[in-house]
């Protein structure tokens, strides 16, 4: 952890609401990074039992996180900063992400108590009573398939409802979970005066009220229309009653939200004039802190896997997500999200090679690229595109088997995860081409041996941030970009630089062959599950 440089100005925070951590960077004007901590759920708050920052029910598709423990979190977090000096005071202006479609249940009377933290006592005692449902359902939930007909059936069907808010009705997205509570929890739903998302949620902590919802969470919620930016009213009527009024208002990503609240200028010692820019989603807070350019695409490998692009003339279709770009308020960006990214990864780690990354790294180096026509599709939770749950194998001659020898089943989960990325980035029209540069993200990105099968399976270079956690460094350029004005670029441009760290091998012609073996089983996997 670095420590606070007592020298600088002025500093900027940008923090992380993500699914097992809540990370923060500090940075300079410069973008310097003074200060960059974490609190990781399962290690730090074993109290609350959560396996990867989650509760999986035994139906196994509810998936929760206790609302309060990210309070706690937030509370160790700043105590964490306080007790190595961290000079708050120079902090001008504050962003965060969240985990997307995640949702926070306000009891009636909680702004009362959030506008009133007493700085004697820390906020995880004063909020704890502050929800009215306490497990919040969070984006690997898969529990609402019914609600996603009635949603898509409402309003004309899957294509109607993707062209209005961008995607189709899935299972993890917010306006389906509201559906769920107001069926099956009335009572508490009833006793909900305002519903956030994970990031308007850790806004409102810092503010003391309630923050709005940014648009670029917001559109991934199936609520919110992408074109108007507003809440669409024949998905609200169908998702929960008097549901604009538990949302609230939207707002742009660069729309200052508040100050801190006097809990932290007294508590912590901030500045009371510190400003709160909107907190975002995840992704699209790393989409600004990679600020990627035409022809570049985004490969995030943190809990979940995702591919996204900036966009500027989306067609919302029938697979992949279009959410409004967090930068400019015109534009756009599409993504792709894959349920079992690193929890696999570490899953078979564990099971091939003995807990080591080091060890699983030096297997794939073993391991020829194409791994001799091995294929291997592990869906450990239901999987978001296809649909489908189970772990499938297929040997080089297109036979299913029960297992792969280690060194086999290490290469077959990196490259059958990479070509379903590849393959669903097709699908939603990206085209690879000679001048695609990958840019590379998230938990995993730090293993050179994972981002050189990323390059040869993308057939295109793979270039890293210095600073890993783009989401957090996002964040903190929003925060600078919102107080200072400006063009965004050309704070990207003075932010850190991309570096490459992998060049593709001669593998085309292996892996367009294996990608379309991929395509049929897929295919297969996802006829078998319906
Ligand atoms: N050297 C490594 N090789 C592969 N995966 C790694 C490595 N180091 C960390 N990870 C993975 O990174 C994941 C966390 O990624 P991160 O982007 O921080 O997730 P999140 O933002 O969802 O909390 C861990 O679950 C772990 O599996
Ligand atoms: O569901 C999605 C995006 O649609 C996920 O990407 C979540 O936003 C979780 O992010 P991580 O914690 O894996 O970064």
């Amino acid at each position: 952890m670095a420590q606070a440089n007592k020298n600088q100005d002025r500093l900027f925070l940008g923090f992380d609401f993500s699914t097992q951590q809540i990370k923060v960077i500090a940075v300079t004007d410069a973008f310097e990074v003074v200060y960059d901590g974490h609190v990781q759920f399962d290690v730090d708050l074993p109290e609350f039992k959560t396996n990867g920052g989650v509760h999986i029910h035994p139906d196994h598709v509810t998936i929760t996180t206790p609302t309060k423990m990210w309070v706690k979190a937030f509370d160790l977090l700043l105590s964490r900063m306080k007790a190595s000096d961290f000079p708050f005071h120079k902090v001008v202006a504050v962003s965060g992400a969240g985990q997307q479609h995640g949702s926070v249940y306000w009891k009636k009377g909680a702004r009362i108590q959030l506008a009133n933290l007493s700085p004697d006592q820390n906020m995880f005692d004063q909020l704890k009573d502050s929800f009215s449902v306490d497990d919040s359902p969070v984006w690997m939930d898969s529990s609402t398939a019914d609600q996603c007909l009635k949603l898509e059936k409402a309003v004309g069907g899957p294509q109607v409802l993707a062209s209005i808010t961008g995607s189709r009705s899935y299972v993890r997205f917010t306006g389906n979970q509201i559906m769920k509570i107001s069926e099956t929890k009335r009572e508490a739903y009833d006793n909900t005066e305002r519903i956030s998302l994970v990031s308007s949620f850790a806004a409102s902590l810092f503010i003391g009220d309630y923050a709005p919802i940014d648009h670029s969470d917001a559109t991934g919620m199936n609520l919110l229309d992408i074109w108007t930016r507003e809440w669409a009213p024949k998905c609200l009527e169908v998702c929960g009653p008097n549901l604009a009024e538990k949302l609230g208002p939207s707002v742009h990503s660069t729309k200052p939200v508040g100050k801190v609240s006097s809990y932290f200028v007294k508590k912590y010692g901030f500045n009371p004039e510190c400003v709160v820019v909107a907190f975002v989603g995840d992704n699209p807070a790393s989409l600004a802190g990679l600020a990627p350019e035409q022809g570049d695409v985004v490969v995030s490998l943190g809990t979940s896997d995702t591919v996204f692009l900036w966009l500027t003339k989306p067609t919302p279709g029938l697979s992949g997500h279009i959410f409004a770009n967090p930068i400019n308020q015109d534009d756009f960006m599409s993504l792709t999200c894959f349920k079992n990214g690193s929890l696999t990864r570490e899953r078979i780690r564990d099971e091939n090679s003995e807990g080591s990354w080091d060890k699983f790294s030096e297997m794939l180096k073993k391991t020829p690229p194409g791994n001799n026509g091995a294929l291997g599709i592990y869906f450990d939770q239901m999987e978001i595109q296809p649909f489908a749950e189970g772990v499938y194998r297929f040997d080089g001659e297109g036979n299913k088997v029960d297992s792969f020898p280690p060194e086999v089943e290490v290469r077959a989960v990196i490259e059958g995860q990479f070509i379903a990325r590849k393959v669903h980035a097709e699908n939603v029209g990206f085209q690879l081409g000679p001048n695609t540069r990958v840019i590379a993200t998230g938990g995993a990105s730090n293993n050179q041996e994972i981002l050189q099968v990323l390059a040869d399976v993308f057939n295109s270079p793979v270039y890293v941030k210095e600073v890993p956690n783009s989401a957090a460094l996002g964040c903190a350029m929003r925060a600078k970009h919102t107080l200072d004005g400006g063009k965004f670029s050309d704070i990207a441009q003075k932010a850190h630089p991309s570096v490459l760290v992998a060049s593709p091998g001669p593998y085309s012609q292996v892996y367009s062959q294996l990608s379309v073996r991929y395509r049929e089983f897929e295919k297969m996997i996802e006829t078998q599950s319906q």
